[in-house]
């Protein structure tokens, strides 16, 4: 279960331009042009898939590498091939970079990835001497100026931490629609993509719902006789297969790489034009059916986890999901401003060969590395704790909580300690930060962090998340950056593909559940700074994000979720599938492989109130109000929470609980009992 990269982040890869799905004029998908496929910035990123192909779990084959080109023919819009992305060598000192992101590997069990001492030879250290600016110390002053005349690597490398797009109406925004996407403008390209995006799920919706179908717009997207991957005009219509077909297919050892990419691209274009194009007597859930089938196939996925990501976009949109899973995101550093400024850190990195940037404006602490004469995570700055290995998206939900100094804060979940380390840095080693974690093996890497990254505010406990605030409580701040199933970091973990089922995200939702009211309680209402929660997780599923947070709400009436103060990221759902959550979701946020160019990533933060006598009565009336949280392990440690579950939702745990405490007893279990027809109606209810 758990995400130890089996792959490690090797070359700092930014992701490939984004072929967004179509482009969209007086509300009309239209056809787009190919991208140039023979650009660089097209042509590296296929070389680095096909790199990725020896390494990773049979995903990806050489010849995949057309199948993508031509899949994005399919959904490709206008790629602006100036884009600001420039070739990254393929060189032999790109291995050398970050083994691992130390923060994220791992999750339920195991010690952080050992690494390897660099060779601090001389060699190693006769990097580029880039000369910079560093007399100004605001962090939005542009720090990092290569002096006139010298032909500076800064400026050979790649500038983008997300990918384009051409698709912002945003005018007050700095969009700089025309030119590259620069550390500088990524926020508003964020937004703007993401005003894409809310507007072609809007489509999508549409179509699903059969109002795009007119012939208007069936006559201005004629693409009958389109070009495929070679330029050939195919000359047969597309069939999509019977069920027995698809059988016989099955029987005969699976379809040919090629079928499968060309049926993808297929099933997109009807799906987007579905009246014009599907065949006679085939429905819609067919193509998806179809769709979904290949994509596990092509990528590697079980049906299940295939189906349950493709449902979170639209459907070109999905493709570039999944495409992007298979990029590694980009090696990114957080500086530790306990022991140093940015500008230093820079500097020493620069002088020992790194090549690297700022993020971007919406952090002044981290760098993003874009290749390295040196082992990133074993250079004398590293081990005297200047700065932490850490993925962008991780730095999203301690910005969120933004402690202040002098405050008490929890981390509920918080080995190997990434986001632990950050919040002591911004308590600038005043306060405290209990630093908890379940898993007690995980709490030595946790340990070392804090000790190399000089934290002095720390105390580290491993306790079940669910024990508190029994063990301690009142805290001005609560992390609860929650165990999850991993699907927003696919890239460095491709096992997550195989190895999630349905019970797995039930099991987690409702652990997810149980964590975040125990974090809820565990925060003062009084606190004169703060009272707020921020909730995350590196998934990007609805059960456990959105769900939790909707059930949070239901829960507790004497929390409010609040804005997150995250400058870019999508709104969270506030309805998904037939389910409708509160309108506050809103207010959550959302971050995208494909969008974003970082892991995938939730954050929701919440401000906790007094409890006003109804809020309080009406916890009261929650029907349960205790639950036992079995250990099975040390059966003596089990304790009894005051958590006010959800009787409905959460019997059947409950009762899952009860048989394995008698089975450890000895004693012979009573049968299980059929869930209540109102529980039943519950476990659709979120
Ligand atoms: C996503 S990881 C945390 C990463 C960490 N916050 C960081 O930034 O480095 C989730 C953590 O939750 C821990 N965990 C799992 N179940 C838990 C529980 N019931 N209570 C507390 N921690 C738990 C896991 O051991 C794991 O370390």
């Amino acid at each position: 279960m758990g995400r130890r990269a089996k792959n490690k982040q090797s070359a700092p890869e930014p992701l490939e331009p984004t072929y967004p799905p179509s482009s969209r004029k007086n509300g009309k998908r239209k056809a787009v042009a190919e991208p140039d496929t023979d650009s660089k910035e097209t042509s590296r990123p296929s070389k680095k898939i096909k790199d990725l192909a020896g390494k990773k779990s049979g995903a990806i084959s050489n010849s995949k590498t057309v199948k993508l080109k031509a899949l994005k023919k399919q959904i490709s819009q206008n790629v602006d091939s100036d884009d600001g992305w420039e070739d990254v060598e393929d060189g032999a000192d790109l291995k050398k970079l970050a083994s691992s992101d130390e923060e994220d590997l791992e999750e339920f069990a195991g010690a952080l990835d050992e690494f390897e001492l660099a060779d601090q030879e001389d060699e190693s250290l006769r990097g580029p001497v880039q000369e910079f600016d560093f007399d100004s110390d605001e962090e939005d002053e542009p720090v990092f100026k290569p002096l006139k005349g010298k032909k500076s690597k800064q400026l050979e490398r790649p500038l983008k931490i997300i990918p384009s797009g051409k698709d912002s109406d945003d005018s007050d925004e700095e969009s700089d629609e025309d030119g590259p996407v620069t550390m500088a403008n990524m926020e508003a390209r964020s937004r703007a993509l993401d005003a894409k995006a809310a507007a072609e799920a809007e489509l999508d919706m549409e179509e699903f719902q059969g109002g795009a179908d007119d012939e208007e717009e069936d006559d201005e997207m004629d693409l009958d006789g389109e070009e495929d991957v070679n330029g050939d005009i195919d000359a047969e219509p597309f069939h999509l297969p019977t069920a027995a077909e698809r059988e016989e297919e099955k029987e005969a050892g699976g379809p040919d790489l090629h079928v499968v990419q060309r049926r993808m691209r297929e099933c997109v274009r009807v799906l987007g034009r579905f009246n014009r194009l599907a065949e006679k007597g085939r429905s819609r859930s067919e193509y998806v059916d179809q769709l979904t089938a290949d994509i596990a196939s092509y990528y590697g996925y079980n049906d299940f986890l295939a189906e349950k990501l493709f449902q979170l976009f639209p459907v070109a949109e999905a493709i570039e999901f999944f495409e992007a899973n298979e990029v590694p995101r980009p090696v990114t550093i957080r500086t530790n401003t306990l022991r140093t400024r940015r500008r230093d850190l820079a500097q020493a990195l620069v002088n020992r060969g790194v090549n690297l940037e700022p993020i971007g404006k919406w952090t002044n602490v981290g760098l993003q590395v874009f290749e390295s004469n040196v082992p990133i995570g074993a250079t004398p700055e590293y081990l005297a704790g200047h700065y932490m290995l850490q993925a962008a998206s991780s730095f999203l939900p301690v910005i969120a909580l933004s402690p202040q100094p002098g405050e008490r804060v929890l981390d509920m979940a918080s080995a190997p300690g990434g986001k632990t380390t950050h919040i002591a840095a911004l308590l600038q080693n005043t306060g405290v930060v209990f630093a908890n974690d379940a898993n007690k093996a995980r709490t030595k890497s946790l340990t070392a962090n804090v000790h190399r990254l000089g934290c002095k505010n720390v105390v580290v406990c491993s306790y079940d998340g669910r024990e508190f605030p029994k063990v301690m409580g009142g805290f001005d701040r609560v992390l609860l950056d929650a165990p999850c199933s991993g699907t927003g970091v696919i890239s460095k973990d491709s096992s997550v593909k195989v190895n999630k089922s349905d019970r797995d995200f039930t099991l987690l939702s409702h652990l997810q559940k149980q964590l975040i009211l125990c974090a809820i309680d565990s925060v003062s209402p009084e606190s004169k700074t703060g009272g707020y929660i921020v909730y995350s997780t590196c998934s990007v599923t609805v059960d456990e994000n959105e769900a939790v947070v909707d059930y949070a709400l239901r829960k507790r009436p004497n929390v409010k979720l609040v804005d997150t103060g995250l400058s870019f990221g999508r709104e969270g759902f506030t309805n998904f599938r037939g389910k409708i959550f509160n309108p506050s979701v809103k207010l959550t946020r959302r971050f995208y492989p494909h969008v974003h160019n970082m892991d995938g990533f939730f954050v929701a933060k919440f401000k906790v109130e007094k409890k006003t006598k109804a809020a309080a009565l009406s916890e009261e009336t929650s029907e349960e109000t205790s639950a036992m949280i079995v250990d099975d392990e040390n059966p003596e440690k089990s304790v009894k929470v005051d958590v006010g579950f959800d009787s409905d939702e959460d019997r059947p745990y409950l009762e899952e609980a009860k048989r394995r405490r008698m089975k450890a007893k000895g004693l012979r279990p009573p049968p299980r009992s059929k869930p209540p027809p109102a529980a039943a109606k519950s476990a659709i209810k979120v």
